[in-house]
C-alpha cells in the first residue's frame, strides 16, 4: 500500500527570498499519529500548508493518498481535512449549517447521517442549532474539527490543536484524536508542546530551520537518545567537583548538594558501580539517590541546540 502522504525533495522559498523548507523527504503511513515538532518559525505551518494546497511549493513532489497535490489537486485535497491554527467560521451561522456547508465546498453531496455522526462524536450534537458566536472557545475548536471532517477525509492535519486551550480541553482533544485514529484516520499534528507529542504520537519528526532533522518512532527515539540521570544527594555539600573525579561524566548541582551522573541505560556497563567505588575512595558520602529518565523535552532541546 502506498503511504498516505509522500513528500519528496520538497523545497520552499518565499517571494521574500526566505528558504522556509530545505529538501524535505517524508512518508506518513495509514492510521498513524505523526507529530511534527519544532521551534517557532521552523517551517511546520509552511510544510502542512503546502501539503494542503494553501501554499505553492517551489520544487519537489507531494502525493496525498497517491494523488499529486499539484497536478491532481482536487483528488488530493478531497482526501485531506485541515484544522488550522486560527478559528475561521462565520459567527452568525449555526453549527449544523457551518459543518454541512464545509462538506459542500468539496463537491460532496449532502450526507446528514455523516454530519450527525461527526457532531455526536465531538459532543457538539446538543449545540447543532446554536450560532457559532454563542459557543465557548473550546466548542468553537470542536466545530473547526467537525468542519475538517465533514467531507470524510482520510488524512487529518491539526495545526497546533491545543495552543492556548486549558488542560481539560487539551485532554479532551487528545481523546478525540485517538478515537479518530481508531476509526482509521491518519493524523498529522504540529505542536510546540513536547508533552503532547510524548503522549500522543506514534512517530515524531523534528523540524528546525526548514530542515527535517529527524524522523523516528517515538519509543525508539526515547530509547536511542534518552539518557538516565543518577542524582546523589550528598551528606556534605561540595564547593567544586573533586579533582579525583574529574574523569567521570559528573556534574555538581548549583548549590553543591547533589552530584549528577548521566549514563546510557542501554549499555551493559553503566559505570555506576565504578562511580560508587570512587566516591567511597574519596570519602564522599551521600544520603539519598534517585534516577530520572530524560523526557522527550530533554531530547528535543538537545537536538535543536546541537544544530
Ligand atoms: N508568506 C511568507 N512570506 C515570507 N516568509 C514567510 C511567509 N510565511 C512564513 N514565512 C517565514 O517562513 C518561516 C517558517 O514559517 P512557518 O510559519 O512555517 O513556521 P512554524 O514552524 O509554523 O512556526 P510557528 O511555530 O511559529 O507557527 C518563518 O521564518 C516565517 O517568517
Amino acid at each position: 500500500m502506498h503511504p498516505d502522504i509522500s513528500v519528496r525533495n520538497l523545497n520552499k522559498t518565499y517571494a521574500s527570498g526566505h528558504r522556509a523548507l530545505k529538501d524535505i523527504n517524508l512518508e506518513i503511513h495509514r492510521g498513524e499519529i505523526f507529530a511534527l515538532l519544532g521551534p517557532n518559525g521552523a517551517g511546520k505551518t509552511t510544510l502542512i500548508s503546502i501539503i494542503c494546497g494553501i501554499v505553492n511549493l517551489t520544487d519537489g513532489t507531494v502525493l496525498a493518498d497517491g494523488h499529486n497535490i499539484v497536478t491532481e489537486y482536487r483528488a488530493a485535497r478531497s482526501k485531506i481535512g485541515l484544522v488550522p491554527q486560527e478559528l475561521n467560521t462565520d459567527a452568525f451561522e449555526t453549527v449544523w449549517n457551518t459543518v454541512s456547508f464545509s462538506r459542500g465546498l468539496f463537491g460532496k453531496p449532502p450526507k446528514p447521517a455523516h454530519i450527525e455522526k461527526v457532531l455526536r462524536d465531538l459532543s457538539l450534537w446538543e449545540k447543532k442549532d446554536s450560532m457559532i458566536m454563542a459557543l465557548s472557545g473550546g466548542m468553537k475548536r470542536r466545530v473547526m474539527i467537525a468542519k475538517a471532517l465533514s467531507h470524510e477525509p482520510q488524512i487529518l492535519f491539526l495545526d497546533e490543536p491545543t495552543a492556548g486551550v486549558d488542560v481539560e480541553l487539551r485532554r479532551d482533544m487528545w481523546e478525540m484524536v485517538r478515537k479518530l485514529r481508531e476509526s482509521g484516520v491518519t493524523i498529522i499534528l504540529t505542536t510546540h508542546y513536547i508533552e503532547e507529542a510524548e503522549e500522543m504520537a506514534d512517530r515524531i519528526g523534528v523540524i528546525s530551520g526548514g530542515e527535517l532533522i529527524l524522523v523516528e518512532e517515538k519509543h525508539a527515539l526515547m530509547r536511542k537518545l534518552g539518557k538516565k540521570e543518577l542524582r546523589l544527594h550528598l551528606q556534605n555539600p561540595l564547593d567544586a567537583l573533586p579533582e579525583g573525579l574529574a574523569d567521570l561524566d559528573l556534574e555538581l548541582s548549583e548549590d553543591g548538594s547533589e552530584l549528577i551522573y548521566s549514563f546510557d541505560a542501554q549499555r551493559e556497563h553503566t559505570g555506576i558501580a565504578t562511580l560508587l567505588r570512587r566516591l567511597s575512595e574519596q570519602g564522599i558520602d551521600f544520603k539519598d539517590l534517585r534516577t530520572r529518565e530524560s523526557s522527550l523535552e530533554d531530547i528535543f532541546v538537545n537536538l535543536v541546540r546541537a544544530k
